[in-house]
């Protein structure tokens, strides 16, 4: 990752990413056959209830990843947990009837590590940097590589000095 003083910020409020997973919802809409929701944990968890809510998806399960282990240091990606029974009955054709659903990509690492788990499913994500793009089948919003995207539910109501004053933002 990148310097954190080098990266542009990027925060989204609760509202803009309910907004931006809708959109996603969008997207993955139309007869698609989709009969599971896979989330990677944790940023995944939100926009898949989105997800699951629009599209009526029910079965829904979850893929533990942790790899960024300190504040915006990766670390070595680990697999906690993989798809339980009812989902790994899906998967005998690599997986074509799930969807895949994380927060965003940004390097690829966490996208390559569940795309080896399940080759042939979709993978969306609400948000992606480009050296993680050609990992995702479907996307709503791009950022550059040197950007910061603050999800609304690591964020809090604080004072923000002044522009004139040299605020970043
Ligand atoms: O493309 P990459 O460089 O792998 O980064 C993307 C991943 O990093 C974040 O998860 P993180 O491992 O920080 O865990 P979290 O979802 O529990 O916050 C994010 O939610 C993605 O899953
Ligand atoms: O830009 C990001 N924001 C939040 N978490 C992340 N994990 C990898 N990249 C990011
Ligand atoms: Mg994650």
């Amino acid at each position: 990752m990148s310097e954190p003083s080098s990266q542009k910020a990027f925060p989204v409020s609760w509202e803009q990413f309910h907004r931006d997973a809708r959109a996603l919802s969008w997207r993955l809409s139309g007869d698609r056959g989709f009969e599971a929701i896979v989330c990677i944990t944790r940023g995944g968890l939100v926009p898949a209830l989105i997800i699951a809510r629009e599209l009526g998806i029910r079965l829904i399960d979850t893929v533990c990843i942790a790899s960024y282990h300190d504040y915006k240091e990766q670390g070595a990606a680990q697999i906690l947990k993989g798809v339980g029974p009812e989902v790994a009955a899906l998967t005998a054709d690599g997986g074509t009837r799930i969807l895949l659903i994380d927060d965003l990509v940004d390097t690829g690492k966490t996208a390559r590590l569940v795309r080896d788990m399940l080759p042939k499913a979709h993978f969306a994500t609400v948000y992606a940097k480009p050296m993680g793009r050609p990992l995702v089948d479907t996307f709503v919003t791009e950022v550059s590589q040197d950007t910061w995207i603050y999800f609304p539910w690591d964020l809090g109501l604080s004072f923000q000095p002044p522009i004139r004053d040299g605020h970043p933002g």
